[in-house]
């Protein structure tokens, strides 16, 4: 299933976010969506997610869902939202329920999704156990069993620490590489948008419009911390972001 998002404008109030985002989202790709604070990028996301409707314009969702999909657009988030009472299993087995499906069928779903995301050993561990790392990889996990269409990702990594990012980056393009799923990315981080990134997105401060978007050819498994090529590309996003950003932040600050 490919999403779109065809000339979309949002307001909350007098005050407008999101300004005639025209964009496509086609299946099997991960897109980064990077730009200021405050510039509509979580509400972006929403709007994906059919959590809000667009004062203007359109998203648009072509095509079917995967086979075995439970939940076509699921989300993942900075702080991971696992309930703290229940098990790394536990947490994962609640996104299956009332989906009609037998114990087999569930067990083999969560034994598929732990081996994915390398957490098998730890299935039967609660949360307060596990370090933020493995705690985004249930997160991950919860979200692969419902099998969907797009996963939506709001700063996913931007709790962790920097090395624990560099693992859950190579964890996620190990996930894709073995089985393509698509994804649109919210992140603040650059280093993360062409690490991760087919098409990087760049929005202007608010109200957020499309300033650039850039596609990178390289496959994600050649793409090294480092490369000179992909350095290039994250100084050529922040070189569209940098003025935009100090303006951002100075408007935060004034209140
Ligand atoms: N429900 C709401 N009602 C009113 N204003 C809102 C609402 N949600 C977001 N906003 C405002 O809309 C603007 C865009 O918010 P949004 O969270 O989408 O930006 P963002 O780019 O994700 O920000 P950040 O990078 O800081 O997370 C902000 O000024 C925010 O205060």
């Amino acid at each position: 299933m490919d999403l779109k998002l065809s000339s979309v404008s949002h307001y909350y109030g007098d005050s407008q976010v999101l300004r005639d985002i025209t964009l496509d989202i086609p299946s099997g790709q991960i897109v980064c969506i990077v730009g200021p604070s405050g510039c509509g990028k979580s509400t972006l996301l929403r709007m994906l997610g059919g959590l809000e409707r667009p004062s203007e314009g359109r998203v648009l969702q072509m095509g079917d869902a995967p086979e075995g999909c439970l939940n076509p657009l699921t989300y993942i988030f900075q702080d991971f939202a696992l309930l703290p009472w229940r098990t790394v299993r536990g947490n994962v087995a609640l996104v299956l329920e009332d989906h009609g499906l037998g114990k087999a069928q569930r067990e083999a779903i969560i034994a598929d999704v732990l081996a994915r995301t390398k957490l098998t050993d730890f299935a039967d561990a609660l949360p307060k156990q596990l370090s933020g790392g493995m705690k985004q990889r249930v997160a991950i996990a919860r979200a692969l069993a419902v099998n969907p269409a797009v996963m939506l990702m709001d700063e996913p990594l931007s709790a962790l620490d920097s090395q624990t990012r560099e693992l859950l980056m190579d964890d996620l393009v190990a996930l894709w590489t073995r089985q393509p799923f698509t994804a649109v990315y919210v992140t603040h981080n650059l280093a993360e948008a062409v690490r991760l990134g087919h098409k990087i997105v760049v929005l202007s401060r608010r109200p957020g419009e499309i300033r650039e978007v850039v596609e990178l050819d390289m496959p994600l498994a050649e793409r090294r911390h480092g490369d000179p090529v992909l350095e290039a590309q994250q100084q050529h996003l922040w070189g569209l972001m940098r003025d935009e950003a100090a303006a951002a932040d100075a408007e935060l600050i004034d209140g």
